[in-house]
């Protein structure tokens, strides 16, 4: 049985005015022991964080896939351990599309991530453009294809599917595609690493998750969690969400 994940991520938002918004959600997450929690915050706040978050994970939302170098401006995994970080998100599309990064790119920094032991949210997911053309599950599958680590396991890697035009728009896909695109994730993720480990990796879904509409989509089939953004920045708006993957776990 997978356990539900409700990870936040806070994209470029927060100064250490936020961190009672952290320990806040930390509190809430304690109490909701049957669902796994966790924030992927701004670099900056990793390690103030992770003071004040108690058993909640802090995790970062890129890294670069080499362990140093001269690469201005970067942050490398064994930067983010020492400050705190346990986890990584991965391929999130404002990077594939703000920062040109591809499938290839996510699949090294996932590798990365992995030598050094944090844990990785791999994202994927088609733009709209791509939907309406009938692509989004080709798309999908060959970000799957082209992303996922050689020795993927579900002890160290979850999947997020996030749709880029459901992302902070307000638009959600409907239950049925929802539904559908996770299957057909889980379908590849089978093929390519074997049923055990795939059926034990986590599939979250990201893109205008709240406290209005979690319940209703974390109880679809092989929907295993959240990747929150707008609503994860306060607590009052992500703890309904942590409290909704707990009524339906
Ligand atoms: O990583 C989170 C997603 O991009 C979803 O963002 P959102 O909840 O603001 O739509």
């Amino acid at each position: 049985m997978r356990r539900k994940l409700v990870a936040g991520n806070w994209k470029m938002h927060g100064l250490r005015a936020q961190l009672p918004e952290v320990e806040a959600i930390a509190s809430a997450a304690a109490a909701n022991p049957s669902v796994d929690a966790a924030l992927c915050l701004p670099f900056t706040l990793i390690h103030p964080a992770a003071q004040v978050a108690g058993s909640l994970p802090i995790g970062a939302q890129d890294l670069h896939e080499a362990d140093k170098g001269a690469h201005t401006g970067c942050i490398s995994a064994p930067m983010l351990v020492e400050e705190g970080a346990t986890l990584t998100i991965v391929g999130h599309s404002e990077r594939r599309g703000d920062q040109h990064e591809t499938s290839h790119d996510a699949y090294m920094k996932a590798a990365a991530a992995h030598r050094h032991g944090l844990k990785v949210i791999l994202c994927c997911g088609e733009l709209e453009a791509e939907r309406a053309a009938g692509r989004a599950e080709r798309i999908v599958q060959s970000q799957i294809e082209k992303s996922l680590p050689d020795d993927a396991d579900p002890s160290w890697l979850t999947i997020a599917y996030e749709p880029r035009w459901a992302i902070g728009t307000g638009k959600t896909p409907t239950a049925d595609e929802i539904a559908s695109m996770h299957a057909i994730i889980r379908a590849k993720l089978r093929m390519m690493i074997g049923d055990d480990k795939a059926d034990g990796i986590q599939i979250l879904y990201g893109g205008s998750v709240t406290g209005a509409n979690a319940a209703q989509i974390l109880a679809l089939d092989n929907v295993d969690g959240a990747l929150v953004g707008g609503a994860s920045l306060t607590a009052e708006k992500f703890v309904p969400i942590i409290e909704a993957a707990a009524s339906v776990s």
